[in-house]
């Protein structure tokens, strides 16, 4: 039987030693455009390494996955950051693992509300795009440029989500 991960909700805390969570956060926040313009102030870096890369900014639009979820691979982007800010405002699920000798250590599954992006640090292992419920649309800032920047790792046993809910 595959081991059901739990779901927690997108924390600052917790997700830090992955990334950042892009979202409002007052301790951010300057005023600016004369008061009228709130701006939350570098929250997430990108990172595009190697000569002749780039940071590119993209559409992703995911279909919604399917529940439960055989979770069977995990993924890196060597060279750059990756990322996923929702447009629509549906919530969906970011899963990222640390890593264990170079391959995944068990994958971290947390529910993103509709207001919150991550940004994948650099080589963080992650899950590619779980989105809920009806296709949605993301804002994706990642690398491009010469180099192979995905690495992917396939699990002998693969896990389970068992639903997109908080089990913690
Ligand atoms: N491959 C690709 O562009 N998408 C993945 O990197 C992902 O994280 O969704
Ligand atoms: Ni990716």
């Amino acid at each position: 039987m595959p081991k059901i991960l739990p779901v927690r909700p997108l924390r600052q805390e917790t997700f830090a030693p992955f990334g950042h969570v892009i979202e409002a956060d007052p301790a951010r926040m300057r005023l600016i455009n004369g008061g009228n313009t709130e701006r939350f102030h570098a929250l997430a870096e990108a990172e595009a390494a190697g000569e002749g890369a780039r940071v590119i900014l993209n559409i992703f639009r995911g279909q919604p996955r399917a529940f439960p979820y055989q979770l069977t691979m995990m993924e890196r982007h060597p060279f750059g950051s990756q990322s996923f800010s929702p447009l629509n405002g549906r919530p969906y699920l970011v899963v990222v693992s640390e890593d264990d000798g170079g391959r995944p250590a068990e994958p971290q599954v947390f529910l993103a509300a509709g207001n919150q992006g991550v940004n994948y640090r650099r080589n963080v292992w992650h899950h590619p795009l779980m989105t809920l419920d009806a296709p949605s649309d993301f804002l994706v800032v990642d690398r491009d440029g010469p180099g192979n920047n995905l690495e992917e790792f396939f699990f002998d046993d693969p896990f389970l989500i068992s639903a997109p809910l908080i089990s913690e």
